[in-house]
């Protein structure tokens, strides 16, 4: 077999390493995070919990579980020069950049940067876990022209995360949606963010840097940025309050119709390694159907189930957990643009789990490549 023979563009069906920390198992459509059913996590338990389990391998004793509350909720405020660096952003720039430069200023702060003990690694891992909300909501702020808002030590993760945005309590089933997501987006094996960070981390670089590269990763549209780029596709449609969920339906059918005729990609659609649907779906599209029940906006479901029927018909292409997160979160009140610093703040877990796991059992990770370009030749 030649060089090119072996090249499997994307590492596509590449085996790389092995991981305990999740199992994306595409014949049975299921997700273990450390064994135990995505499903049944979102159901039972909560962000902080699921982030325990998956840096320790174990759920938390009641005891670890008070401690690690007890440490998030009194390292949530952003540091002066991390607030600093992000009013020097342009307040237009994707706010992925300031995801990106916040973490980057975190690490250079850190005074165990460049310390990558199991303790250290774990202690950074909570601290960026504790901090990133804040850097989103700081953001979705100051690019309304809002005053920051304060985190508050009596609330959860989810409940601190929606006060510090929108300045006031959200509904219980709010937090839970939001909640539910954060579950659902928090681990997924060697997608391409997290196996960015374990490249940067096979060099023995330092966590911050493994998870800031690991943000510019999941900003492009064919990862993580389609939670976001959905949201455009529905604005591009058109949402109109108004219209019934019947004919925002029929409309959302024509313009993906459109779409495929011109064999556009539609974002949200598809999956490297689920071919008959994302094992995540159905947990968060019933987190939407409660979020358009409860702020009564039926036409939000005519669109979604219209793009989702005509992709099928056209191609058998199954949405992916974009699909239902992108519309969630516009209902609770994000900017489009904060969708996907939303799910960094849920990815920093699985990242970080990934990081510590790289490094117990390291190797560079250094593929080769197949030379095609011209041959052998020399200056006369
Ligand atoms: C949390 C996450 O990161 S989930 C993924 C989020 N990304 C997206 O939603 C982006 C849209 N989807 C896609 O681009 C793809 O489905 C990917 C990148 C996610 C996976 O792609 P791959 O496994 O590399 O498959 P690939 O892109 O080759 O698609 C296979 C075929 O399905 C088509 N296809 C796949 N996804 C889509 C889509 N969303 N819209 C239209 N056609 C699609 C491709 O055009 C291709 O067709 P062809 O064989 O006629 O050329
Ligand atoms: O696994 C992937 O390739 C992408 C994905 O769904 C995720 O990272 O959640």
């Amino acid at each position: 077999m030649t060089e090119t023979e072996e090249i499997r563009k994307g590492l596509a069906g590449v085996v790389v390493d092995y991981t305990a920390v999740s199992k994306v198992n595409p014949e049975s459509n299921s997700l273990l995070y450390r064994g135990y059913p995505v499903q049944e996590l979102a159901a039972q338990k909560s962000f902080e919990e699921v982030a325990l389990l998956l840096w320790n391998g174990e759920l938390p004793t009641e005891a670890e579980l008070q401690e690690f509350v007890s440490f998030e909720r009194s390292n949530r405020a952003l540091d002066e020069n991390v607030k600093a660096a992000i009013d020097l952003l342009p307040k237009n720039c994707h706010p992925m950049d300031v995801g990106r430069t916040a973490v980057s200023v975190m690490g250079a702060n850190h005074p165990k940067a460049e310390d990558s003990s199991p303790e250290a690694e774990l202690e950074k891992a909570k601290h960026l876990f504790a901090k990133f909300p804040a850097v989103v909501a700081y953001d979705q702020r100051r690019r309304r022209d809002q005053d920051v808002v304060e985190p508050r030590e009596d609330l959860d993760y989810s409940q601190n995360f929606l006060w510090m945005t929108f300045g006031e309590e959200a509904a219980p089933e709010v937090v839970d949606a939001f909640r539910v997501s954060m579950v659902l987006y928090a681990e997924h094996s060697f997608n391409a963010s997290t196996f960015t960070a374990r490249v940067i981390t096979s060099t023995l670089s330092d966590l911050h840097s493994a998870v800031t590269g690991a943000i510019g990763a999941l900003k492009g549209p064919l990862h993580g940025g389609a939670n976001e780029a959905v949201m455009h596709t529905f604005h591009e449609i058109g949402i109109r309050k108004e219209e019934s969920r019947e004919e925002a339906a029929a409309r959302a059918k024509a313009w993906m119709e459109d779409a495929l005729a011109q064999k556009k990609k539609v974002m949200g659609f598809g999956h490297r390694v689920y071919k008959n649907g994302d094992s995540r779906v159905p947990t968060m599209k019933a987190a939407l159907d409660k979020m358009i029940e409860y702020y009564g906006r039926s036409e939000m479901l005519g669109l979604y189930d219209g793009l989702e029927q005509a992709m099928g018909e056209a191609k058998n292409i199954k949405p992916n957990l974009d699909y239902p997160a992108g519309p969630t979160y516009h209902l609770m009140g994000f900017d489009t643009e904060m969708f996907t610093p939303i799910f960094i703040a849920a990815r920093i877990t699985g990242w970080t789990a990934h990081i510590q796991e790289q490094r117990a059992a390291n190797a560079l990770i250094r593929p080769l490549s197949a030379y095609n370009g011209p041959e052998e030749r020399h200056l006369s």
